[in-house]
């Protein structure tokens, strides 16, 4: 029974990774469903298989009566803004004078949801935390393993913290307010506030019920392993099974980037997801520790904020 219950955790974690990270399913959603079943029953038998990194844990159950608070390793830091194309050339200046004449820019959309951390050991989802007041946050580790997005094993046993952006897609936005008025309950007014207030309940099972998704976008401590940029950083998230945003795009100057940023004002409604904005960010790990942080946001990063 013990291989049996690791063979289905194994199988549908693979399954999984192909549906709500590559949106590309090998097995038709019943196949995947009497699969869960089968685990699910599995593990009431054998109880003392059922380990917090099985796929039975997606669909919650578990009642917390507090989150604990948590102190990140490092600063979750926030994002400098830019509100217009000056803006963006006097980012491109300072950048220019602080790390040398020539810089790659990466350009990702900037997701309208809740800043998170995760934190894996050994491969293992060990620690899920919120920003917070970027010094400490609260362990949310219980809500963020029903993310189906969010591997609770990675494709290499390496341990790690990755930072991103969970979120309530538009159409689970919407189809979650048209259930809150059937129950004369009050609607959320935007997808950023019904994605925080879900991760904010205590009885997991609610998280579970909102089609949360997540995207990656940054390691924490890059720097430890021989990888020289940004891109290739969110490269080696997506071999270890993470689910980044591959609207992503490498710019060689700030015009590039304006017409990228232009770009996405009209093609924003046809998103399945809230933006506020375009992130910049300075490519070269180098470059990146050159140009440093204030005590608030990086130098080498700014964030393009939409019109609201
Ligand atoms: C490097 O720090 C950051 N990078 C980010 N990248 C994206 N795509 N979206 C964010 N909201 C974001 N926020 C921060 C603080």
């Amino acid at each position: 029974a013990e291989t049996k219950t690791k063979e289905l955790q194994t199988l549908l974690h693979q399954y999984g990774y192909e549906y709500y990270v590559l949106d590309k399913p090998s097995v038709p959603d019943a196949e995947y469903d009497r699969l869960l079943r089968e685990l699910i029953e599995l593990e009431e038998q054998y109880p003392q298989f059922r380990t917090p990194d099985s796929p039975t844990v997606r669909v919650g159950g578990a009642v917390l009566d507090m989150f604990e608070k948590v102190r990140h390793k490092s600063p979750m830091l926030s994002l400098g803004n830019a509100f217009n194309e000056d803006d963006l050339r006097d980012f491109d200046r300072r950048v220019r004078q602080g790390a040398g004449e020539s810089v790659e820019y990466v350009c990702e959309l900037k997701i309208d949801g809740l800043a998170v951390s995760l934190t894996y050991e050994d491969g293992r989802f060990a620690l899920g935390a919120t920003r917070g007041d970027g010094t400490t946050g609260e362990d949310i580790t219980a809500n963020l393993r029903t993310i189906k997005s969010i591997p609770l094993r990675l494709r290499e046993n390496v341990s790690l913290e990755v930072r991103g952006e969970a979120f309530m897609p538009k159409r689970s936005f919407e189809n979650l307010n048209k259930l809150k008025e059937e129950r004369d309950e009050e609607p959320f007014a935007n997808p950023r506030n019904a994605a925080a207030g879900s991760l904010r309940q205590l009885d997991t099972s609610i998280a579970a019920s909102r089609n949360l998704d997540i995207f990656l976008y940054g390691m924490a401590d890059a720097a430890d392993l021989d990888i020289d940029s940004h891109s290739e950083a969110l490269d080696y998230m997506d071999r270890l099974g993470f689910k980044t945003n591959n609207e992503r795009r490498k710019c060689s100057t700030i015009e590039e980037v304006i017409d990228y940023v232009n770009g996405w004002v009209e093609r924003r409604p046809n998103l399945d997801y809230d933006i506020d904005g375009i992130v910049i960010k300075v490519d070269s790990l180098e470059q990146q520790e050159q140009l440093g942080t204030t005590a608030r946001s990086p130098r080498w990063a700014v964030a393009y904020k939409f019109p609201a």
